[in-house]
């Protein structure tokens, strides 16, 4: 195979685009190859083997789907996770996995996914959200002993590998900036150090990667900077705007070009604001700006000067929801940036961000009613708008002409607009959002529930043991009738009940047998929303998850929860605590319509959520559990958003749970995220009590808690259930000595970190025992009974 050498002449940028598309393989082949290689059913060149054909499969689709300029196609397989795949390009891998290095510092596969999972006590990178989205990745530990250095390359074999098959993709990387803001300091770290003062060494090593790209044929590289959109650093805009500026000098002008391939710096997921200008003050050929969730930049002389001959990558497609575009209003958007930026600066067509975040394909989905799927565009579909955008109405009138047509169809369509929801919604008044004042509902909880001191809970599922899968399964298959699929059902909530009594907790919970998912499962009971049966989308690693659609008007046709509910409340005579999914949860991990705003969106589910309470109550369950583990997710992360955000999110809570009687006890529970940013709207939940993870973290958010003057009662967490491991009793004691200390001894409460799904029974009923008798413990210290 010849190639071209890269000329000093800026290769034209593809008319039209996408950011990234699903790695995962439209059957998650991916995730089955990597599990079985986990399982030690596969070998390393089997596994290889399935990324090489989805790797070539997922460019003869793209290019089959019109893809076909040079550099169109982006290149961005890893095997994990993108950030993961960085550090371990430039060896930044902590050194309490130095050993799984070879002599060269290069990671193999095995050693990789060890880093990504941990191994006995050798715990992994952490996991994190990858900003305002669901999926995750793992952060680099990085210190000022970090090396950085180029000691593997397989984003530039996957280029080759393109490049032998005739397509000359375009690498897709985590740039330099984002990689040190997402990274945390290394355990070595002094106290204070910024991961960012790394910088220039990073810069060595990322030069060292963009020659070698230039080396392998490559025209263009994509450099992923969404931190440049985000406000949730430690760093000050300055601070940040300085490297920016530090970095991209460096790779686009001291390495000057051809030594390197043209490049493109992409900053998704929200407003670029004044990162744009820095960027466009630097050498980088193509810089692509968010229009779906973000504002255009500001363009002066100045800007305007600077970018001439460049490319600005407009994302006017949404990468991150599975609605078609509004092809008219995508083309004024580009029409208004080409204006802005005159004809010296050419504009190309893009999604706003990588698709990995939607499904592959609507073609794949033939139950889901055949009106809503003509609404949706998937991965596929999403590519043929970028194209019809990039040819204009003039050259693709058919698909302009169909846009018009779906919007017409859906706004016209049943079950978009419900007259009763709306009316309901209209008349909504202040006084639906308050409950009584706290200190009577304190009062009126008492006398109904009767509980010691240290109250003892769990966060609401058990652990799902195969049988319960498989009864679901030949359920949806038809093998079992639903009388015996309920059947079975009712025997685990006896079963999980009569373990509680026994390991004495005090509130009981029925233990979410009959829940897939803790959103799908509604989304399944309410009106308004869809599944889908192949639209994964991978959540971290191998998971995945199916995102439900919130295409219509949300209503409740018949109470969903209080069957399940009322048969556990029979089985024992300690309270049971219903247990139901908020409204920000169930719209941060569904497809979510985009033709209102989400607030009110969110209203509707809360109403939903409400009338269940009611009847829970009316049933006698006295302690109802909202959950909203999503509420820190879909915070802004532009500052100056996320007020009006955490205004309509806890408005929305307030809306499910402020029609509960004084005497019902409301929790909430939030997990997966520091939660310091937003404990003033955990506090202003109103909930009874709110149970939080904490154990991971060591109580880290406790001084939050006690600081903010949070008054209601607080559970965090005491053990991590993201880990078989047992936790004893003394470290519990320990936790809970710590955590008295900080909250006082009338609101705290007692429970794990979250729920125990994929908990095995063993080391579940070890660990709740350890809760139970080190809560006995610090009970007996203060005097009180010790029997809960
Ligand atoms: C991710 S939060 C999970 C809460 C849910 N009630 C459970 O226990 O599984
Ligand atoms: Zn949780």
């Amino acid at each position: 195979m010849s190639y071209q050498q890269p000329s000093t002449s800026v290769p034209t940028f593809p008319a039209a685009t996408v950011l990234g598309y699903p790695r995962i393989g439209p059957r998650r082949e991916l995730k089955r190859a990597v599990e079985s290689f986990w399982a030690g059913r596969a070998t390393v060149p089997e596994l290889g083997a399935v990324a090489r054909e989805l790797r070539t499969g997922t460019r003869t689709r793209l290019a089959g789907l019109g893809l076909g300029e040079d550099a169109s196609i982006p290149s961005d397989f890893t095997f994990y996770d993108q950030v993961l795949s960085v550090a371990a390009h430039v060896g930044a891998i902590p050194d309490r996995f130095a050993d799984l290095r070879g002599p060269g510092g290069a990671l193999d596969l095995p050693g990789l996914f060890t880093v990504a999972r941990g191994e006995g006590d050798r715990a992994p990178l952490e996991m994190t959200k990858w900003f305002d989205s669901n999926y995750h990745y793992l952060v680099p530990e990085i210190g000022p002993e970090t090396e950085f250095r180029l000691v593997e390359t397989p984003s530039v074999k996957a280029f080759a590998e393109g490049l032998s098959d005739g397509v000359v993709t375009r690498p897709v990387i985590v740039g330099p900036v984002t990689f040190l803001l997402l990274s945390k300091p290394s355990a070595s770290a002094p106290e204070g150090f910024s991961p960012l003062s790394r910088l220039d060494d990073l810069l060595a090593a990322y030069t060292d990667w963009l020659r070698a790209f230039a080396e392998a044929g490559a025209t263009w590289v994509q450099l992923d900077e969404p931190a440049l959109v985000s406000d949730a650093w430690a760093e000050t805009p300055a601070q940040v705007s300085d490297a920016v500026g530090r970095a991209y000098r460096a790779l686009s002008v001291d390495l000057a070009r051809p030594e390197r391939p043209a490049l493109f710096v992409a900053a998704p997921y929200a407003t670029i604001g004044e990162r744009f200008a820095d960027l466009a003050q630097t050498g980088v050929e193509a810089i692509g700006v968010d229009l779906v969730r973000g504002q255009a930049p500001a363009i002066d002389g100045a800007v305007r000067a600077a970018l001439a001959g460049r490319t600005i990558v407009a994302g006017v497609v949404d990468g991150h929801n599975v609605w078609r575009t509004d092809l008219d209003a995508a083309a004024a958007k580009l029409d208004r940036l080409r204006e802005a930026v005159g004809p010296e600066v050419n504009v190309a067509v893009s999604t706003s961000t990588s698709l990995i975040h939607v499904p592959h394909t609507t073609a794949d989905e033939p139950d889901l009613e055949e009106r809503l799927r003509s609404w949706l565009a998937f991965a596929d579909e999403k590519v043929g708008e970028v194209l019809a955008l990039a040819a204009g109405p003039g050259a693709a009138p058919e698909a302009f002409t169909r846009s018009r047509e779906v919007a017409a169809d859906r706004a016209a369509a049943p079950g978009v607009v419900v007259p009763s929801v709306r009316d309901r919604t209209a008349a909504l008044t202040d006084a639906d959002f308050h409950r009584g004042d706290y200190d009577t509902r304190v009062a009126a909880q008492d006398a109904v529930l009767d509980l010691p001191p240290l109250p003892t809970t769990t966060i609401g599922s058990f652990p799902q043991t195969s049988e319960l899968r498989v009864a679901r399964a030949s359920l949806r298959k038809g093998e079992i009738t639903i009388d015996a699929y309920e059947e079975a059902m009712r025997a685990e909530i006896a079963r999980v009940i009569s373990l509680q009594e026994d390991l004495g907790l005090d509130v009981l919970v029925h233990g979410e047998p009959e829940r897939n998912d803790m959103v799908q499962y509604f989304a399944e009971n309410l009106d308004g929303f869809a599944v889908t049966q192949n639209g994964w989308v991978q959540s971290y690693g191998s998971r995945c998850t199916r995102p439900s659609i919130l295409w219509g008007d949300v209503s409740r046709p018949a109470p969903i929860t209080v069957g399940w509910s009322t048969y556990a409340a029979s089985r024992t005579d300690r309270p049971v605590k219903g247990m139901l999914t908020g409204p920000v949860t169930i719209l941060a991990w569904s497809f979510v319509r985009d033709d209102q705003p989400l607030a009110d969106t969110a209203n509707q589910v809360a109403l939903a959520l409400r009338d269940e309470i009611a009847d829970l109550e009316t049933a006698g369950i006295p302690v109802v559990q909202v959950d909203e583990p999503a509420l820190r997710e879909l915070l802004p992360l532009r500052r100056a958003d996320q007020q009006a955000y955490l205004d309509w999110s806890v408005a929305s809570f307030r809306l499910a749970t402020a029609g509960a009687a004084d005497a019902t006890q409301i929790h909430t529970h939030l997990c997966y995220s520091e939660f310091g940013e937003v404990i003033g709207a955990i506090d202003g939940l109103d909930a009874d009590v709110t149970s939080i993870e904490a154990a991971r973290s060591k109580m880290e958010i406790l001084p939050d808690i006690s600081g903010s003057g949070f008054a209601r009662g607080i559970g965090p967490g005491v053990y991590d259930i993201h880990s078989p491991r047992v936790p004893s009793t003394a470290e519990i004691t320990d936790l809970l000595t710590a955590a008295l200390a900080s909250v006082g001894e009338r609101k705290l409460w007692v429970n794990p970190d979250c729920g125990l799904k994929t908990r095995g029974y063993p080391e579940t009923v070890s660990s709740l025992e350890h809760l139970v008798a080190a809560t006995r413990t610090v009970r007996e210290r203060l005097g009180a009974p010790v029997q809960g």
